[in-house]
C-alpha cells in the first residue's frame, strides 16, 4: 500500500531540501547584511508580497491556503533563523 506515492514523496523531499538549503543560503546572506546595517529581521512589507505572489503562482486553487500556510511557517522558520544568526 501507499508504495508508488511515497517513492514519489521521497524524490520530492529530496528535491525540497535542496531548494530549501539554496533559500536558506539567501537568507543567512541577508542576515549578515541585516546585521551589518542594524536592520531589523522582519520585513512585513516583504512577507506580504511573498505570500501574495506564491498564492498566485498556485496551479490548483484547492491548495492556495496551504500554500500561503507553508511560506508563512517557512517565514517563522528563516526569522528564527537569522535572529539566531546574528545574535551576541
Ligand atoms: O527578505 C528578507 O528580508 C528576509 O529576511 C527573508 C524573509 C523570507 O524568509 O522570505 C524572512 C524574513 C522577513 O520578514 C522577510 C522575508
Amino acid at each position: 500500500m501507499f508504495k508508488k506515492e511515497r517513492t514519489e514523496i521521497d524524490a520530492i523531499d529530496q528535491e525540497l531540501v535542496k531548494l530549501f538549503e539554496r533559500r536558506m543560503d539567501a537568507v543567512t546572506e541577508i542576515a549578515r547584511i541585516k546585521k551589518e546595517h542594524q536592520l531589523p529581521i522582519l520585513d512585513q512589507s516583504r512577507e506580504d508580497k511573498v505570500l501574495d505572489k506564491v498564492r498566485g503562482l498556485t496551479e490548483n486553487k484547492a491548495y492556495e491556503d496551504s500554500v500561503e500556510d507553508l511560506f508563512r511557517s517557512l517565514m517563522t522558520i528563516t526569522k528564527a533563523f537569522e535572529t539566531k544568526q546574528n545574535e551576541g
